[in-house]
């Protein structure tokens, strides 16, 4: 039986550390807030929403959402960019990725403050995870993964690691932040050969595949640390990982559930990373 890397314990000291900040801030004044641009409707934004307005609730944090239709113009989402760049009470900003396809993702993305973009998106975010530099904020999603290993105590340091997938949302960033902490990496993809196999030999997996259950048995051995970032809806409606739970449970050592593993984790560090450009924009902390 594997042990269970609960993200909910995770959750609960990221937000005693963040509420020590909030404190911090209420004695200058200031209230973080967290910027939200939605464009459409898309169920699995809703509910990142729905987590964070909940979570800046709970933390103190405000927010305020800007929601544009999906067939908004290039100018429309550009202007609200460039409101929330000049809002002088936001500190952060999630701008909901993907974006429909009839704008230009890559324009969009980058108009964003570099300061405020707390989420990583921008090409200069992205820039500081590869070049293992402090000088943007990290992508919330695989620094929730890192957090998960760090609260834990899995040391990566010469183990074998395997990302599965290659978005720019989670499995490069991961990747690289897994090198950082002296993994030796290997990315799978869908043009991987015997991707089994070769998830096998890895020590430590990160699976950011995009599909529900696809990571089984077959995939998996004793001794391995099992992080799956999938967020998925199965037939009965009830929230599953990438990973075959049933199946990898009783086979490894350690894994995430799904409820309650990297997805709460990822909503603590977006509130988190809010409160921390607020402190940066007062002089309070550096990066
Ligand atoms: N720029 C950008 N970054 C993202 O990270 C991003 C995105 N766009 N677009 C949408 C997807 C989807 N996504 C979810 C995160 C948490 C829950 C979620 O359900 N969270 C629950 C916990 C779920 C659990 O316990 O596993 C909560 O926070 O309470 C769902 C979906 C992020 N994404």
């Amino acid at each position: 039986m594997a042990k269970l890397l609960s993200g909910k314990e995770v959750t609960a000291s990221l937000n005693e550390e963040i509420r020590k900040k909030t404190e911090l801030l209420t004695a200058h004044h200031i209230t973080p807030k967290l910027g939200i641009i939605r464009i459409g409707e898309r169920e699995d934004d809703i509910s990142y929403e729905r987590g964070a307005t909940k979570r800046c609730e709970t933390l103190g944090v405000s927010y305020e959402k800007f929601l544009l239709p999906e067939d908004a113009s290039e100018e429309m989402v550009l202007n609200t960019i460039a409101q929330v760049n000049e809002a002088d009470d936001i500190h952060g900003v999630l701008l909901f990725r993907p974006l429909p396809r009839h704008l230009d993702e890559n324009k969009i993305i980058n108009a964003l403050a570099v300061e405020k973009d707390i989420d990583g998106i921008t090409d200069r975010s992205m820039a500081s995870v590869f070049l293992g530099k402090q000088t943007g904020f990290a992508p919330c999603t695989p620094s929730a993964c890192m957090k998960i290993l760090d609260h834990y105590g899995i040391d990566c340091s010469g183990k074998k690691a395997v990302v599965i997938g290659r978005s720019p949302v989670v499995g490069k960033p991961a990747a690289m932040m897994l090198l950082q902490k002296n993994a030796t990496v290997t990315i799978c993809h869908t043009k991987t050969k015997d991707m089994p196999s070769v998830v096998k030999e890895a020590d430590i997996v990160i699976v950011a595949a995009g599909r529900a259950g696809v990571i089984g048995a077959d995939y998996l051995r004793a001794g391995q640390t099992v992080i799956d970032v999938g967020i998925n809806v199965n037939e009965e409606g009830k929230l599953c990982g990438d990973v075959n739970f049933a199946d990898a449970e009783p086979v490894v050592d350690a894994i995430t559930p799904v409820p309650g593993g990297v997805g709460s984790v990822t909503t603590s560090v977006l509130i988190e990373h809010v409160v921390d450009a607020a402190l940066l924009k007062a002089g309070l902390a550096i990066l």
